[in-house]
């Protein structure tokens, strides 16, 4: 099985998902977030790239989510933090989830066979439900401002150390993947020192959101997994 790490969203050229499964990963915060939602009751999160698609989108019922500049837009109900997808606010309801960077990356993937999300929250389920779909792997790093992020490359290498973990068959991987699954061997057992430290991390932790750093930094305290199914993430 082959496995591609793509670093950021700008690398991401749609011939390099046709007939594989896509994992996206934007750790901080959007596919937290998405697995938050769900786990929360969510009826499915529908990603958008700008926030004129998303208010344009919205119908009754629904909430409009997402955020720029790290704050929540203004007019809408959620920002991106996971700590707000609450079961009371979102049970049964489908969520316009705008980011800047998550959402975009999850538009990019949308060639692949297969578009599920995942964080270190959902690392090893996502691993597993990607093996079950039995076509090669494209990993790609939401990253920031179409620049690499050490928060997304570690959970790629997480979830590569998965796959291997998981898998029957041997594993073929690009230099980045190579790299990553280093990166992780070598931080596991102090990940949010890496992530608080990261970039985005300090920058969250500046804006007031350092709880939701702690949140996103844990591996494997969900099995839910977002897939694309139409123009919605459900649970897969
Ligand atoms: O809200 C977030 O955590 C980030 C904000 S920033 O652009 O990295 O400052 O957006 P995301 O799309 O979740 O990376
Ligand atoms: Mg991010």
């Amino acid at each position: 099985m082959q496995i591609e790490v793509i670093s950021n969203v700008n690398e991401a050229q749609s011939e390099r998902f046709s007939h594989r499964t896509a994992i996206v990963i934007d750790v901080l915060r959007a596919t937290s977030t998405i697995v938050a939602a769900l786990a929360a009751g969510a009826a499915g999160i529908v990603p958008v790239e700008t926030v004129l698609e998303a208010r344009a989108l919205l119908c009754d019922g629904q909430l409009l989510a997402g955020e720029r500049f790290c704050r929540k837009i203004p007019g809408f109900h959620l920002g991106n933090s996971p700590e707000e997808f609450t079961t009371e606010i979102v049970r049964g309801r489908r969520v316009v989830l705008t980011t800047t960077n998550g959402t975009r990356a999850l538009h990019k993937a949308m060639r692949a066979d297969h578009v599920l999300a995942g964080s270190l929250n959902n690392a090893a389920a996502c691993a597993r439900t990607a093996l079950e779909l039995r076509r090669d792997i494209v990993l790609l790093c939401a990253g920031s401002h179409d620049e690499f992020a050490l928060e997304d490359g570690v959970c790629a290498g997480l979830i590569i150390s998965q796959l291997q973990a998981t898998g029957s068959s041997p594993l073929e991987m690009n230099d980045l993947g190579a790299a990553m699954l280093g990166l992780y061997r070598n931080t596991a057992d102090h990940l949010y020192d890496l992530i608080s430290g990261s970039v985005t991390g300090k920058r969250l932790i500046k804006y007031g959101s350092g709880r939701d750093v702690e949140r996103c930094s844990q591996v494997n305290c969900s099995t839910i997994v977002p897939r694309m199914q139409g123009d919605m993430l459900v649970q897969g």
